[in-house]
């Protein structure tokens, strides 16, 4: 697999060797090794999965302190428009987005640092999407911000979002409680 920058800060793209032969492919998603070669967190917590529609859109999200995480995302049927916003006060990058298109095809990862919004969109249907992340589920400090208010390109005008989705504050409403955090 080849970790490269991206716009965000600390954020990174990982591609996989897709291995293909006459059975299908054969893709790796993590090496605990090579992720620490490159400063990236190893110590995934939880792991879990959804499929969505064409035109459904999820995000922008996040776990607030002290159960903020980093993350891992990939997409295995389908593909998605994918979206991040370093909300880390201090950042080199803060307020600043990258968009990537994730799927089953280009196998592509994200890599997220703590302090980093995550959403997308479903390009096709039946869109799934895996994630791995560095601590679990903390309902009271699950979080997010408005999908539109990040300066987004995003490819649909009209997702569908879920009602918490709609309620979020803005980027520019938003009080950020993370901290930018310089690699050792
Ligand atoms: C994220 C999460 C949700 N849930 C529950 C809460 C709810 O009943 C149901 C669906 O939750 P949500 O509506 O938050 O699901 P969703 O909108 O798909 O949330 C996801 O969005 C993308 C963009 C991310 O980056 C993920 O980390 C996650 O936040 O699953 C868990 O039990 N554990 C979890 O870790």
């Amino acid at each position: 697999m080849r970790i490269l920058p991206t716009a965000l800060a600390g954020c990174h793209l990982i591609v996989p060797d897709i291995r293909r032969d006459e059975r299908g492919y054969f893709v790796k998603t993590f090496h605990a090794e090579i992720f620490r070669e490159h400063g990236l967190a190893t110590d995934f917590r939880e792991e879990y999965y959804s499929a969505s529609h064409r035109g459904v859109l999820r995000g922008l999200h996040f776990q607030t302190p002290p159960h903020e995480h980093a993350k891992l995302v990939y997409c295995v049927r389908g593909a998605v428009f994918d979206a991040a916003v370093d909300l880390r006060q201090g950042s080199p990058t803060q307020g600043q987005h990258l968009t990537q298109e994730l799927s089953e095809d280009n196998g592509c990862m994200l890599y997220l640092a703590p302090g980093v919004a995550h959403g997308f969109c479903a390009l096709t249907d039946d869109a799934l999407m895996v994630y791995k992340v560095t601590t679990v589920y903390a309902p009271d400090s699950d979080s997010g911000i408005l999908w539109n208010s990040a300066g987004i390109d995003w490819p649909v005008t009209a997702p569908q979002l879920s009602a918490r989705d709609q309620q979020f504050a803005t980027l520019a409403q938003f009080a950020s409680p993370f901290r930018y955090q310089a690699p050792a």
